[in-house]
């Protein structure tokens, strides 16, 4: 009989994509330029001072195409404190240049298809997957999902262990990507408009496709992903800013 498999779920996630009026921030003044920029700055600093203390994690990144120009990547214990940030980030002089083509909400998940008897509360390699710091690679790609539901392929009306199998597989496909792209996975099933949200991260572009094309012909992607919009972007230091915004 189908059944729910039980997930492990830690940290909260917002996807935050901002385009940039870059007519309007082009006619500001440069003392308003100036003042937005040092603004941003700081609060970005804030959020890398969450991350030091462990209490969170944060990445920037410059994000290429027309869907959006940048990502502002927040990780935290709850989703309050998500919402907080977010409107801190509304209430910058900067935010005056942006507009918010964008953005997805959803809390890291670890399935527990594989569970190996471990205490997910002490064991550390759990925590840190369920709290993860972001990786400081090149690359960001990020994309949400479902499984489908329809006639013969319904995930929903498969049994646990079915599902296991196919879910192992996939495990093994992307195992042979270690060290070229990271995953983190977080379910929004009643959070956002797609179940899960995939963000992987990678030095180099090309492994995104090739990790992503490879695993359509996995069973659990060819028969069950249903995709939404991909988005692709560079991981950008702080300090960066003023580079990224210069006109
Ligand atoms: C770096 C690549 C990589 C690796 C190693 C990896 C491994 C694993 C493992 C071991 C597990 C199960 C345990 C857990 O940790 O939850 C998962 C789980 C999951 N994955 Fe994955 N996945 C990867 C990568 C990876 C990609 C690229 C995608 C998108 C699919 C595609 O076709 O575009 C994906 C999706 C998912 C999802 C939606 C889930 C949850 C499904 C559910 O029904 O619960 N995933 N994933």
């Amino acid at each position: 009989m189908p059944e729910a498999v039980e997930t492990l779920d830690g940290w909260y996630m917002l996807h935050d994509f901002r385009q940039v009026d870059w007519t309007a921030w082009k006619k500001a003044s440069t003392e308003e330029r100036e003042q937005a920029i040092s603004e941003l700055n700081h609060l970005m600093a804030s959020w890398q001072d969450v991350e030091s203390d462990k209490l969170g994690s944060f990445g920037f990144y410059t994000v290429v195409g027309h869907k959006a120009d940048l990502l502002f990547l927040n990780v935290r214990p709850t989703m309050e404190e998500l919402t907080e940030l977010e409107t801190a980030l509304n209430k910058t002089k900067m935010a005056e240049f942006f507009t918010q083509p964008y953005s997805y909400v959803s809390v890291v998940e670890l399935s527990t298809y594989m569970a190996q008897g471990k205490d997910p509360d002490t064991d550390p390699e759990i925590q840190a997957r369920l709290k993860p710091i972001l990786p400081k690679w090149n690359h960001v790609c990020f994309y949400p999902m479902d499984k489908r539901r329809d006639g013969e392929d319904n995930w929903y009306m498969m049994s646990k262990e079915d599902r296991g199998k196919l879910m192992y597989t996939h495990g093994m496909t992307g195992r042979k990507y270690a060290g070229h792209v990271r995953q983190i996975i977080t379910g929004s099933q009643g959070l956002d408009d797609w179940e899960w949200g995939v963000t992987l991260f990678a030095h180099d572009t090309l492994q995104f496709k090739k990790l992503i094309y490879e695993m359509r012909f996995d069973e659990v992607s060819a028969r069950f992903a249903e995709f939404g919009s991909f988005y692709i972007g560079h991981r950008k230091e702080r300090e960066e800013l003023e580079k990224v915004m210069h006109v």
